[in-house]
């Protein structure tokens, strides 16, 4: 089964495109096989209903190849992430390093996966927001602050304050983690409220499958009559012109009723490429707020918290040792704090910074060989005092344009990314930008002290 697995990812692999491979197989695991009978895993029932209805097929016959039989492909929630009283919210992983996330690959015209049957789930609207994604559990520091206020203030008003309250910021910083925090508090101050939280992507399987069926008047009834709608991810309207038209309707129907609409995205408004400009000005029309990467001492607050929740005790010096290392996002500060703890309850060992060293060998050596692009881009915003989402804006400014460059030209130097990768990394620009900020920077270099001195400071800050 494992050399199956193995051959089939390789010929996926070279079918499809890198970001389709890392967001949609890369994530599945071949559980086992039996009587003809192979099971997959996907890590969350998103992915199983896109990867069912779009590589199924693919993966069913070439196994019926493989193993020159019939073959039954059932594909399943992996078992270990189908906790009985989380709900699967629909939020994809995009990879780990990547900002423009899978689904501008995805087709607007694609089957849907499964019945879209709104009219008939009067609580599916209640199921969708994670009950453990609270205020209470998120950590507050200088990257997040304006958020939260903003947060909490429309929580306390609904349809009132800020409508639409829009947030952006880079992969795993607490976005999703805040709008679900509004959703549960409206939810607990209004039991009766109709909130809806979803990922746009699914937003734009609904439109697709309302338009198979026919049945927009089923979608606008339900869309047009919550009481509240996050939706996360926005940026994945891009260049879905059908499903942009639907959700221009329904956004002003919310907003005409004054039912508060949350949306999040990669990046700001004016920024999402492919998007209608007359919903990046609706967009922006109530309150558009950042989320920044953690600083030091909030990756340290996270930690601490997040060790205190599981019952451990985590001393300050060892939160330091891991916040020092791992700087990019809270998502990967929670994968480390995971395997510190298995390591120490594998072993029976106490949480000491050797433990965590050992823990994390594989993560550290890793950070330590291969510097990512989203710490360059951290790196060069703070030290040049301007926003990291401007490493992947369009804006154009000397004073965001240089840094953009420099981060580039050290991308280029300090990662093993290709020319395209890196311009993908900073907002889907084209390799050729790169190459001439890569160039352009290189000169400067040589003929500018101060400029050296200021790669210097930055290179020597990222190898740490
Ligand atoms: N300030 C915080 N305090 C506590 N936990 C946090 C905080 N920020 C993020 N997290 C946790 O980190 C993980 C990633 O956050 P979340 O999914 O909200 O990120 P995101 O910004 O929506 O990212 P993506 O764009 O990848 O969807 C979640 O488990 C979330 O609970």
């Amino acid at each position: 089964m494992e050399n199956f697995w193995q051959t089939c990812s390789a010929q996926l692999e070279l079918e499809l495109t890198p970001q389709q491979f890392s967001a949609w197989i890369k994530p599945l695991i071949a559980l086992d096989y039996e009587d003809g009978r192979l099971r997959i895993a996907a890590p969350n029932r998103f992915k199983l209903d896109w990867v069912k209805t779009q590589f199924a097929a693919r993966i069913t016959a070439l196994a019926h190849q493989y193993w020159e039989a019939p073959i039954e492909v059932q594909f399943v929630l992996d078992p270990k992430n189908n906790l009985p009283k989380k709900v699967a919210a629909p939020v994809p992983a995009p990879p780990a390093d990547g900002y423009t996330g899978m689904a501008r690959h995805a087709s607007e015209t694609a089957p849907a996966p499964e019945m879209f049957n709104i009219a008939n789930s009067p609580r599916r609207e209640q199921s969708r927001v994670n009950t453990d994604l609270t205020f209470d559990s998120f950590v507050t520091g200088k990257a997040n602050q304006l958020a939260r206020a903003a947060a909490i203030q429309v929580a306390n008003n609904p349809g009132v304050s800020y409508n639409p309250l829009f947030f952006y910021g880079g992969v795993g910083l607490g976005k999703t983690h805040l709008i679900h925090a509004i959703g549960n508090q409206v939810m607990a101050d209004q039991p009766g409220a109709r909130i809806r939280y979803i990922h746009a992507e699914q937003y734009v399987r609904d439109v697709v499958t309302a338009y198979q069926r026919k049945g927009f008047d089923d979608f606008k009834h339900y869309y047009h009559s919550l009481d509240m709608l996050l939706i996360d991810d926005i940026q994945f309207f891009g260049g879905k012109s059908r499903t942009q038209e639907e959700f221009f309707y329904a956004f002003e129907a919310l907003i005409a009723a004054k039912k508060q609409i949350i949306i999040t995205s990669d990046t700001y408004p004016k920024e999402i490429t492919g998007m209608d400009d007359r919903l990046i000005s609706r967009f922006d029309s109530g309150l558009t707020v950042a989320i920044e990467p953690p600083e030091l001492e909030m990756r340290v607050a996270i930690l601490l918290k997040k060790a205190n929740s599981e019952g451990v005790n985590f001393s300050d010096d060892v939160a330091f040792f891991v916040a020092k290392h791992l700087r990019s996002n809270v998502r990967e500060l929670e994968g480390a704090l995971r395997k510190i703890l298995a390591y120490s309850r594998f072993h029976g060992k106490d949480i000491t910074i050797d433990v965590v060293k050992e823990a994390l060998k594989d993560l550290l050596s890793v950070q330590n060989r291969q510097i990512s692009v989203e710490n360059i881009q951290k790196t060069v915003a703070d030290f040049f005092n301007i926003k990291v989402a401007d490493m992947y804006s369009k804006r154009r400014p000397a004073n965001i344009a240089r840094p953009r460059q420099i981060a580039m030209y050290l991308a280029k130097e300090l990662t093993q990314k290709s020319l395209p990768e890196i311009g993908e990394l900073f907002g889907g620009r084209d390799h050729t930008t790169v190459l001439h900020a890569v160039r352009k920077i290189a000169l400067d270099r040589t003929k500018n002290a101060e400029c050296n001195h200021e790669l210097h400071v930055l290179e020597q800050t990222l190898k740490g």
